[in-house]
């Protein structure tokens, strides 16, 4: 978990999409959508409802099988992963890309500590040799347990929920069930961790606490992160870089601070119609043009 481990091998996005494409019946979801998501960044996912946000996260993570397109992973060595041709648990085991849901899915009889290990069952299972000698037996199976449960208390730490170790994960506050979700994905030691709604439900302390887990994973780990958010003040806060859908297509991608100025984002978020979309542009730019000349005289 050292900063050292953050060294990349390769300068190539971590996520390329090219031309991905997604269709449910008659209804285009996603369309000839292209991105890439940098390596060590977190990458934002924004748009309003039925933008085709989840769409792309479940192409990305395995759950769909695009229509057409590709979806190309990097890791650090360099190794690359067609993942739309991948079943979703070789791209977790695999390509290690990791995902959160936008509702939570936990064990919730199971204690926080219990479900970071059920987390790691795949490693555990590998050190058994896959036998039951191997789990009776074997110094490696032994060792890989002892460093389970270190990796498991790193994570708890990371997360504010050491204390709540011993309990039920189903006792624990909404934020903290959202910070015990990633710590489980964390866990399985991801290069490209994936988050739907975050921040879903969570109160602004929540929400601080989620925001400053977020930044101490990128920074610590060095793992990229890709989220899909509508609380727009974690967005802004933490994101280095923000890609904007509307109706399955990207209408802006760059800087918070690019996409928040776009005139196409404000027009997709006040909802308005395609033939008005030039007319809320012009005016919207007006605005900012008198607000940029009045910045300028004081
Ligand atoms: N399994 C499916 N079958 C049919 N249509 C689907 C399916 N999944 C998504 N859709 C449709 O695809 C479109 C995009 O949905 P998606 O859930 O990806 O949007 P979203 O941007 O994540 O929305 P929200 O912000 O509301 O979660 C919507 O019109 C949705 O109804």
């Amino acid at each position: 978990m050292s900063a050292l481990e953050t060294n990349t091998m390769t300068n190539e996005p971590i996520l390329k999409v090219e031309h991905l494409s997604m269709r449910f019946g008659g209804l285009m979801a996603i369309n000839d959508l292209s991105f890439e998501a940098r390596r060590g960044d977190i990458t934002a996912l924004i748009g309003p409802n039925g933008a085709g946000k989840t769409t792309v996260f479940n192409c990305v993570t395995g759950f769909y099988k695009p229509t057409m397109g590709m979806v190309t992973m990097t890791q650090r060595s360099g190794k690359k992963f067609l993942l739309e041709r991948m079943p979703d648990f070789e791209i977790t085991r695999d390509a290690k890309v990791a995902r959160t849901f936008q509702n939570i899915r936990m064990f919730s009889g199971l204690t926080v500590l219990e479900n970071l290990l059920v987390a790691q069952h795949n490693m555990l299972m590998r050190a058994s040799g896959f036998t039951i000698l191997g789990l009776l037996g074997f110094a490696g199976y032994r060792r890989a347990t002892e460093q389970s449960i270190e990796i498991a208390k790193y994570w708890l730490e990371k997360a504010d929920l050491l204390s709540r170790a011993d309990d039920p994960a189903g006792d624990l506050p909404y934020g903290a069930q959202r910070r015990l979700e990633i710590a489980r994905a964390m866990c399985t030691g991801p290069e490209f961790l994936c988050l739907d709604e975050p921040a879903a439900g969570l109160n602004p302390r929540e929400s601080l606490a989620l925001n400053e887990l977020l930044r101490s994973i990128r920074q610590d780990t060095g793992t990229s992160i890709l989220l899909i958010e509508h609380d727009m003040s974690v967005v802004m806060e933490i994101s280095d870089h923000v890609i904007v859908l509307e109706y399955g297509q990207k209408i802006s991608d760059g800087t918070p601070e690019e996409v928040k100025n776009d005139p196409r984002v404000i027009a997709a978020y006040l909802g308005v119609e395609d033939e008005e979309v030039e007319e809320v542009i012009e005016e919207i730019e007006e605005i900012q043009e008198t607000e940029g000349g009045q910045g300028g005289k004081h």
